[in-house]
């Protein structure tokens, strides 16, 4: 038997979940099909567990940072515990998630969605169809294509992890590299971050990036630069990494950090005419695929932004909109993107390198902040920014953070570049003294 809906949404992430909320509340009959867990990455193997595990190591970092200046002793992480409370969050959301969707009347399906040859959708042997197409189907780990290669875990193995191993390896110097090297190293484990080339996190400010990695080198994490790693032995004492050249490395385990992949296969994409690249499924500015009634949402979708849960949700919410009644292309934001390691790397809009290129418009600041007073508070050692402003209006434009704080400066100025705040509106606003929040107007 084929039931029909409106919308079919495939994949049970934030991309998908909000999708299928968005169009049932509008009226429109909906399924959604999930292959894995529901809720997707973000809450089960990514963002959230990554955060819970990280309290642990801005709380031991606190302490550290106080020594001296009010605190003896630094606790130690409790790694078993630790992952018991992460569990304690992680082991509800499938359940709770899928009752939340039941909740909103949204028909549910597990099992891995297929394009047949006919257009029509199956799952697991049921067929569906519908009027339209949501593809939400999310990225996996990149596992890199080397001799012993079977030998890689991933994000997901780490995030899960009952034992802390006495020796880690992360080999991809991106976010998930940057931000499990400092969990991991927290932990107490010997920590080794591997990078193909001289410029890990690219998309990053390379002087606050090197001040990063000096701050990681001296709490203990080695990293190897421009070592192509092309082989992994099992042998008696742990797992050999080497390279072409001299690189040789004992670890206990070795974490493929390369990147991320779209999942585009297994889906029959081919069958209904859906293009894609190896950045994902290809869209217009309205996230419609080559197939008309088919789109493509969050991180499977080749758009110009990072691959990040607000964006998620943002595309969710832009397409339920267009699908009920059809408006303008989707524009973006400033989006602000974080590295969670330790401290925090952040940034939002014009970069310091792009004002350098236009001189006659921007005013590129460079700050140590580490004498402002929420600084020596917390006794914070490292608090560098880079503030872009805009010398005709005199509003700031952009700004990278390396501080502790830095996930909250970053959101704060994704909000005053998208009020477009000068520093006298700012200054009209009462905010609580002495926060991060009343720091903002020395920025300017
Ligand atoms: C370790 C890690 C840490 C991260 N940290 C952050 C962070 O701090 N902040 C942030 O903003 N982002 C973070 N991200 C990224 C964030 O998780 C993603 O941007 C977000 O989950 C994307 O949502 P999505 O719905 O597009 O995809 P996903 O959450 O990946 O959901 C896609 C779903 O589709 C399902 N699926 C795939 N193929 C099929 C099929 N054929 N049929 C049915 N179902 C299918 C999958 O099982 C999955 O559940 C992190 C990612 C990782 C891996
Ligand atoms: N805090 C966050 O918001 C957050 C955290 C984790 C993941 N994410 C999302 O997940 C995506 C994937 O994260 P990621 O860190 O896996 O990917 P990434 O693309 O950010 O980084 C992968 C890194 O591996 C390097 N690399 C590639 N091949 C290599 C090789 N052979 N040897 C050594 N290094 C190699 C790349 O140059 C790159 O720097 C991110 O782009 C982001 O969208 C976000």
């Amino acid at each position: 038997m084929t039931t029909q809906y409106d919308v079919i949404v495939i994949g049970g992430g934030p991309a998908g979940t909000a999708m299928a909320g968005g169009l049932r509340a509008q009226g429109k009959s909906v399924l959604i099909i999930e292959a894995d867990l529901w809720g997707g990455t973000c809450p089960n193997r990514g963002c959230d567990p990554k955060k819970i595990l990280l309290s642990a190591v801005e709380a031991k970092r606190q302490a550290q940072n106080l020594q001296g200046h009010g605190l003896s002793g630094v606790p130690d992480v409790d790694w078993p515990a630790l992952m018991a409370t992460k569990r304690g969050y992680t082991d509800g959301i499938n359940d709770g998630t899928l009752a939340g969707l039941k909740s909103q009347a949204i028909a549910t399906l597990h099992g891995q969605a297929y394009f047949r040859a006919d257009g029509q959708l199956t799952v697991d042997g049921t067929v569906v169809t519908g009027k339209d197409y949501v593809i939400a189907t999310g990225q996996r780990p990149v596992i890199l294509p080397i001799t012993g290669n079977e030998c890689f875990k991933t994000s997901t193995d780490f995030l899960n992890l009952n034992t802390m191993p006495k020796r880690v390896t992360f080999v991809g110097g991106g976010y998930v590299g940057f931000e499990l090297a400092t969990i991991a190293r927290a932990a107490g484990a010997e920590v080794h971050l591997i990078h193909h080339n001289r410029r890990p996190l690219k998309a990053f400010d390379p002087d606050l990036v090197q001040a990063l990695m000096a701050n990681l080198t001296a709490q203990g994490v080695t990293i190897d630069l421009d070592v192509n790693l092309n082989k992994i032995t099992p042998q008696a004492t742990g797992l050999q990494l080497t390279d072409d050249a001299n690189f040789n490395l004992m670890t206990d385990l070795v974490v493929c950090s390369a990147g991320r992949q779209p999942n585009v296969d297994h889906l029959g994409l081919e069958n209904v005419g859906v293009t894609y690249s190896r950045r994902g499924v290809q869209v217009n500015n309205h996230l419609q695929t080559a197939n008309p009634h088919i789109y493509a949402i969050g991180d499977v979708s080749d758009t110009p932004v990072p691959k990040l849960t607000p964006l998620a949700g943002y595309e969710a919410r832009y397409l339920v909109g267009d699908l009920i009644k059809a408006g303008a292309p989707i524009s973006y934001p400033a989006v602000p993107t974080e590295v969670y390691a330790d401290p925090k790397l952040a940034e939002v809009g014009i970069t310091a390198a792009q004002a350098s290129a236009a001189p006659a418009t921007y005013q590129v600041k460079t700050l140590d902040m580490t004498h402002w007073f929420t600084y020596y508070r917390l006794q914070t050692p490292q608090a560098l920014a880079k503030v872009v402003v805009d010398k005709a209006s005199g509003r700031v434009v952009g700004a990278s953070f390396l501080s502790e704080l830095a996930d909250e400066m970053v959101n704060y100025v994704a909000l005053l570049i998208d009020k477009q705040l000068t520093l006298p509106e700012l200054q009209r606003l009462i905010l609580a003294y002495p926060t991060p929040a009343s720091d903002l107007q020395y920025l300017y």
